[in-house]
């Protein structure tokens, strides 16, 4: 019965699976939140002291009696402070460790999603349920949950100084403290959809700043100030709207709980003051009794705020345990092999491919590609070419037929290994915030001084890093923003250089460059190209004058195959329009000057 009802509860669930999070720190995070026993139960004593005091000294006149209870409350109350510091550092240690914990098991799975992933996703979201998520869910959690333990113990130690006593009146307050604390259980069920939609607010304003950090010279070339800003402003009001629906969904549960126990107050006054008069209780009693239900309404109330946290806290594990539950597509065969060489071709064998179900975009497309040839693709916009690349390193996987490396099916190769094989340099490369040579070195961390010098001079990238007053060492700024269009260009050739993997894949490598950088962006090419397998996509057809084949892709099949002159000899072929198109206007063509 009860393990059903903790399979089917999903707050159970969530709150079990955190375990291996909390295993290497649970001695410290069980310390900090028993330490909140003593700290509530303390509370206690004082109302307890106020019973032989009020007696012996306000009621019988005897000043002898008591002397020592006021030495007793500084007594405790400075043992309640040195715990409450100590509680405040166990907690923060252990909400430390276990949002470490937590981050880098999400960030691992961040780095282990598919690229269908990212495709899905945007970068506000991201950040929001990478990190916001675990700092809710760990650290606020953990503090919360202290609170609670402590405000539980001070009510249930105020509660038995009321039944000490006086069982009379305490049954009233029983009663009291049950109508008080009766919404608390509806707050969940409250806040549930208010915060799932703040959450995606939330991450749209985050992927808004990051548009206008990444997009800024866009915003300002096309005047989109006003455009921004007011969707800017849409997302705020929504953000506005939803904390004002949040507060009048549960600020009502503050004020009630005043008002019950204000209720349970003047009742126990009322009893109280006839109990004493027919003699069943003492005036200490009564003195006693009413401070620890005065005590009680503190941490009672207060347990509303703690109730809604820590649901928002439990809620973000939900949130947590949707991505670390994702399980990605594109994984490792138990078998996979390993593979260190590339020795013969590579096949797409009768691929169907597509990213969305019911919508093809390679349809029973072969092609061979042999070792040290280098083929191009080219073909109309949106035919297939870019897909076709991104199946090679297993972005994604085909839906049928077969791409294999030396006969062996790209499935069973493991994917690290894999990707060793190939380097790919794209249209836009991405660098990242640091230097040169940490972007360079990314294509081989142990590499040394003489490799990357060799590397920097074969993507001509020498003579600029020459001109730098600190050379290779040169921040670039993030993405590489210090850099113009041709030096990052250069400085990915200079990192697939110190890769040096045995297949190339030029993603429209020059397409995004003026004539200038293109010809010495080109040239860093045709250096890096050697004695490599080669594939590349390209536009302009200018830039695959020296490749051995040319693959024309037209709606996601292969529609000619060959090389140039026998691709030129297909009478109205796609390849030959092609290039008559883009070379009409020239006397010479690019083949022709050769
Ligand atoms: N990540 C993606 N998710 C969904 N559809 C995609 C994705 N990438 C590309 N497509 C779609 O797949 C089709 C082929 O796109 P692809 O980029 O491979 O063509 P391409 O030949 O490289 O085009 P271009 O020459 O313009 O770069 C297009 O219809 C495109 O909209």
């Amino acid at each position: 019965m009860l393990l059903s009802i903790i399979k089917k509860n999903n707050f159970v669930q969530n709150y079990l699976k955190m375990w291996p999070f909390v295993k290497p720190i649970w001695f410290i995070s069980l310390l900090s939140l028993v330490i909140g026993v003593p700290i509530g139960s303390l509370d206690a004593t004082i109302a307890l002291f106020l019973k032989p005091y009020t007696d012996l000294v306000i009621v019988s006149n005897n000043a002898q009696a008591p002397w020592y209870l006021p030495f007793l409350i500084v007594g405790f109350t400075i043992i309640q402070g040195v715990l409450l510091y100590l509680s405040a550092f166990l907690t923060a240690y252990a909400g430390g460790k276990l949002n470490l914990n937590v981050k880098e098991a999400l960030y691992n799975k961040l780095l282990s999603l598919d690229p269908k992933y990212y495709d899905e996703q945007n970068s506000g979201r991201i950040l929001m349920r990478f990190s916001s998520d675990a700092d809710l869910a760990c650290s606020g959690l953990l503090s919360n949950l202290k609170n609670l333990v402590t405000r539980v113990c001070s009510t249930l130690s105020l509660l038995c100084v009321l039944i000490y006593t006086s069982w009379q009146l305490s049954i009233i307050a029983i009663i009291i403290l049950a109508i008080t604390v009766a919404p608390l259980t509806t707050v969940r069920r409250l806040l549930k959809k208010i915060i799932a939609k703040n959450t995606d607010v939330i991450s749209t304003i985050n992927t808004k700043y990051n548009e206008t950090y990444s997009g800024n010279r866009t915003i300002l070339a096309y005047n989109l100030q006003d455009t921004q800003r007011n969707s800017f402003i849409m997302n705020l009001n929504e953000i506005f709207k939803l904390s004002v629906k949040m507060v009048k969904r549960t600020a009502w549960i503050s004020p009630f709980m005043h008002f019950s126990v204000s209720i349970g107050i003047s009742l126990t006054i009322a009893y109280g003051s006839w109990l004493i008069v027919q003699g069943t209780i003492t005036a200490g009693d009564f003195v006693s009794f009413l401070a620890a239900l005065l005590m009680m309404y503190t941490p009672l109330k207060a347990m509303g705020n703690t109730i809604v946290n820590i649901q928002q806290g439990f809620l973000a594990i939900e949130r947590i345990y949707d991505i670390l539950d994702i399980e990605p597509d594109i994984q490792n065969s138990p078998e996979a092999l390993k593979i260190t060489n590339f020795d013969h071709a590579i096949k797409f064998q009768n691929v169907n491919f597509s990213y969305r179900e019911g919508i093809p975009v390679l349809h029973d497309f072969s092609l061979e590609i042999k070792k040290n040839e280098s083929i191009a693709l080219v073909g109309n916009s949106g035919g297939g070419k870019s897909t076709i690349v991104s199946l090679l390193p297993r972005f994604y996987d085909i839906q049928s037929g077969a791409i294999t490396i030396d006969g062996n099916n790209i499935k069973n190769i493991e994917i690290e290994a894999l990707r060793s094989q190939i380097t790919i340099v794209f249209q836009d490369n991405f660098l990242f915030n640091g230097t040169i040579r940490d972007n360079i070195l990314l294509g081989k961390a142990n590499a040394t001084e003489e490799e990357i010098r060799q590397a920097i001079k074969a993507a001509y990238l020498d003579e600029f890093i020459a001109e730098l007053e600190n050379g290779l060492d040169t921040p670039i700024g993030e993405r590489g923003n210090l850099l113009s269009g041709g030096q990052k260009q250069r400085v990915a050739i200079a990192r697939a250089f110190l890769r040096n993997s045995p297949i190339l894949i030029l993603d429209e490598a020059t397409s995004a460059l003026d004539n200038k950088s293109e010809a010495i962006v080109q040239k860093a090419i045709e250096n890096l190209m050697a004695n490599k397998t080669v594939i590349i996509i390209a536009h302009r057809l200018s830039t695959i004058k020296n490749v051995d084949k040319i693959a024309f892709i037209q709606e996601g099949s292969l529609a000619e195959f060959g090389t140039h002159n026998e691709l030129m000899n297909i009478k109205n072929g796609h390849y030959k329009t092609l290039y008559n198109l883009q070379f009409k206007s020239n006397t010479a063509s690019a083949y022709d000057e050769e």
